[in-house]
């Protein structure tokens, strides 16, 4: 899967410039995570992989092919979004009915929806919840039912807007096995995020927006290394690493074990 933005421009009818020109390519099933402040553009650049927005100016390759060439809901079949706010995106009388619809909509045979249901519904932890009806979830389960329901359409590359949002750290882990399980499927995932701890452990490469442009791109290491740019964007970088740039350290560390093993290197010199 390649996603490439070309010198992509968009303008809100209200006439906000929330994207000022963006060259951009995503490739390949390495899970990439996309940070910057609100209203820096994140949103609105992932709701261009699938055609939910397109461009004011510039174009968007999905493969190749343009963006402009079909419609949402053909894309949408390569490339799931899951809305940022659960409440967007649901909309059926129970979990099974969430999880069934799209897959029914593309004509996937019922015998795979079947089974598909079985592995989504217990990597979203829904297996026991499916007669339920979306409302009647927890707002964690609700993001989780929106993830599952994408899943099930089996796009081979996946968008999740701020899935970390009002998660605890029973279902970031359970988002963290969702992208890596995805990735040994050989899907793509992209990952808004504003929980840097969640970035820097599952993330090797992230893309910092900040007022509608590309600040930086690259190794999660590198692009954390950048304190000065980062300051820019309002970007925190987590608490361990602030602590080893505070002292001075010269290597990017994410974790405790790293600090200790970088500050005792640089102790002995
Ligand atoms: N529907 C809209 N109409 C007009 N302007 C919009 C619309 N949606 C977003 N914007 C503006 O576009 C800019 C980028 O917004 P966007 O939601 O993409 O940012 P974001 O980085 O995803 O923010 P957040 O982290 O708060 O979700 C902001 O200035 C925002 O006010």
């Amino acid at each position: 899967m390649k996603i490439e933005l070309k010198n992509m421009r968009h303008v809100y009818p209200t006439g906000d410039e929330a994207l000022k020109g963006i060259d951009l390519v995503i490739e390949g099933t390495e899970p990439v995570a996309i940070i910057g402040q609100n209203g820096a553009g994140k949103t609105t650049i992932v709701k261009h992989f699938n055609g939910i927005l397109r461009p004011t100016t510039g174009d968007v390759l999905i493969n190749g092919e343009s963006i402009a060439n079909r419609s949402t809901a053909s894309w949408s079949k390569e490339v799931g979004y899951v809305f940022q706010n659960p409440d967007d995106q649901l909309f059926l009388e129970s979990v099974q009915k969430e999880f069934e619809f799209g897959p029914q909509r593309i004509g996937m045979p019922e015998k795979e929806i079947r089974e598909r249901m079985e592995w989504v519904s217990e990597l979203v932890g829904l297996k026991e919840k499916l007669d339920l009806h979306p409302f009647d979830l927890t707002s964690t389960e609700k993001k989780f039912c929106t993830i599952g329901a994408i899943i099930m359409m089996n796009p081979n590359a996946l968008i999740f807007d701020e899935p970390t949002c009002g998660q605890d750290v029973e279902g970031n882990l359970r988002l963290r096995r969702i992208i890596s399980e995805l990735k040994e499927k050989g899907k793509l995932c992209i990952t808004i995020s504003h929980d840097m701890k969640f970035v820097v452990d599952n993330f090797k490469r992230v893309v910092v927006m900040c007022k509608g442009k590309v600040l930086l791109d690259g190794k999660t290491e590198e692009v954390f290394s950048q304190v000065e740019t980062l300051k820019q964007s309002f970007v925190t970088p987590p608490p361990i690493t602030k602590v080893a740039q505070g002292a001075g350290l010269k290597e990017t560390v994410f974790t405790t074990e790293a600090f200790i093993e970088a500050f005792e290197a640089c102790r002995k010199g």
